[in-house]
């Protein structure tokens, strides 16, 4: 590949689908780039000279194909992002880097990486002298073409100067600001965009239900239901995926025939979905609408076990005939609750990070961030930000006064709807995990005494009591033959 004269701006490593259309959109924006795919004799081959020759062709875009090339045409001190799959390839890359890198030097990985290594990466990287960001991108391929939402953290004073390129390539709100801002030390950028993507899974359940409800229940068409989801999307539920999955219903193939009807409802999965679930348990936090999410796209996945079960209990739906606009309308109800239950479950992970690792996450900002580009972005994140930002700030978000109010509105609907739907045995597992939620949330008595008084009687682990101060622990003799030695009183 040629080698110019004129340093470039910023660097960029891994030319797959994200990698191709953010060099791009930094192109369109007026920065110089230098672009690096490896090649895998055999398997990888010419990946930068196609980019180079047909999309990049006439674009500030410079293709190398060798590290040391690559990284000198850089100017310092140098940004290299690299878009690569998550894992082992973004260490085998830094090692490959690392000789050819200056003091100050900046790697901004905005792959799917996983916190814990983005934690490791930017120490290590620091050590050597270098600066790390590990940020976050959503938006698929569009936003990495036109705007995505992007998370960064890491190395802090790297900030200012990757600052101007990622906020020029970030989409914008409404109100103009770019969805793109600092988020904090470490892999703070990393674990905010990994619960993004958990409420992304959320999401999708979410409508998979909706869908499946007007599908099986009110015996909805394509089009009906397409309608549907096109006018949820004139109101309060307005976001991408409510708008993509009319689009999606409505969709034919070449046949002429819906293409959603022909494809096989067993759901993949990359990874920071389980990653939030595993996370939220390592901080003891509830999550369990995500979680639920996660589980049914393995459930999906065991298509042969889920065949011959249905073969040896079939499930009855009765042939009642629905008054369609009254049911719709609870599946709106059952639709938006659980969505609110599922970001306030996901803020206040974020919430327990940030107070655990040190990290001092802005909530709001976070919110402002996903309203544009991302997969999740919707008008009511907007309603999210205000919550953060009032003087009082919430407990907990159901229980800011506008969401207050939102569910008080919702609840009937969102109940009926979750009932109706076990008696007619049709599954809707996330509408009623976060029903369930819901319910524990709002009890100020749970039955977990009888949860205490079992691990105490066959284990000794102690329990508070009603009638003496919290912070006392207590254990019962409850056979008359056990001893008084407890068990240590600990949480993890
Ligand atoms: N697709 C999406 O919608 C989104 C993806 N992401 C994340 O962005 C990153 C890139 O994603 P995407 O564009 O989808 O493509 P992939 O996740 O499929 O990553 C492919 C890229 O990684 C490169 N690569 C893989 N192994 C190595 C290695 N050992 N050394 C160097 N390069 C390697 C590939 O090079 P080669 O061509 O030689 O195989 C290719 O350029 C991932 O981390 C992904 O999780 C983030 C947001 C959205
Ligand atoms: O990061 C993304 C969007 O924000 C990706 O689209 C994500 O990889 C999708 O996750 P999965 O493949 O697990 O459904």
């Amino acid at each position: 590949m040629t080698k110019k004269e004129q340093k470039t701006d910023i660097g960029l490593i891994g030319l797959a689908v994200m990698g191709e259309n953010l060099s791009l959109n930094m192109a369109d924006k007026g920065w110089h780039v230098s672009v690096y795919n490896r090649t895998v004799p055999g398997v990888e081959e010419g990946v930068v000279e196609r980019f180079v020759n047909g999309r990049a062709k006439g674009k500030s875009i410079e293709g190398y194909t060798e590290i040391p090339d690559f990284v000198e045409s850089i100017s310092a001190p140098r940004k290299i992002m690299m878009m690569v799959r998550a894992g082992a390839a973004v260490d085998q890359l830094m090692d490959q880097l690392f000789p050819y890198l200056s003091p100050g030097d900046i790697l901004i990985d905005g792959g799917n990486s996983n916190y814990e290594d983005t934690n490791r990466r930017v120490a290590l990287a620091e050590s050597k002298g270098f600066r790390f960001v590990g940020a976050g991108v959503s938006g698929g391929e569009e936003g990495a073409l036109n705007g995505a939402s992007i998370m960064p953290g890491g190395s802090v004073t790297a900030w200012d100067e990757v600052k101007p390129i990622l906020q020029s390539i970030a989409a914008r709100a409404a109100d103009g600001t770019p969805c793109c801002d600092w988020i904090g030390p470490a892999g703070s950028g990393h674990f905010v965009k990994m619960i993004h993507n958990g409420i992304e899974y959320g999401d999708m359940q979410l409508i998979a239900e909706a869908y499946w409800v007007m599908k099986n229940l009110l015996k909805l068409d394509n089009e009906e239901m397409a309608s549907v989801f096109a006018h949820w999307n004139e109101g309060k539920l307005r976001s991408y995926l409510i708008e993509i999955t009319a689009n999606i219903l409505r969709h034919k193939d070449k046949t002429g025939g819906y293409l959603i009807d022909k494809i096989l409802d067993t759901a993949g999965q990359k990874g920071t979905g389980k990653w939030s679930v595993i996370n939220a348990m390592e901080l003891g936090m509830p999550l369990g609408l995500i979680a639920t999410a996660v589980f049914e796209r393995s459930l999906s996945a065991q298509k042969n076990l889920r065949e011959a079960a249905s073969k040896q209990f079939v499930c009855q739906h009765s042939q009642v005939v629905y008054n369609k606009p009254e049911l719709v309308k609870d599946i709106y109800s059952a639709l938006y609750a659980s969505k609110l239950v599922s970001y306030a479950q996901g803020f206040a992970v974020l919430q327990k990070a940030s107070e655990s690792f040190g990290w001092e996450l802005d909530l709001a900002s976070i919110a402002r961030m996903w309203r544009g580009g991302c997969i999740i972005r919707s008008i009511f994140l907007n309603d999210i930000a205000a919550a953060f930002e009032a003087q009082q700030k919430p407990k907990h978000l159901l229980l800011a006064p506008y969401f207050k109010e939102e569910i008080q509105q919702l609840l009937s609907g969102w109940k009926h709807l979750v009932a109706h739907a076990m008696k007619e045995e049709l599954p809707v597992p996330a509408f009623s995990s976060a029903l369930n939620y819901f319910y524990s949330l709002v009890s100020s008595k749970l039955p977990a005494n009888m949860i205490q008084a079992q691990r105490d009687y066959f284990g000794a682990h102690t329990f508070e009591r009603t009638d003496e101060l919290r912070g006392q622990f207590f254990h019962e003799n409850w056979t008359g033959h056990g001893g008084d030695t407890k068990s240590g009183t600990y949480n993890v």
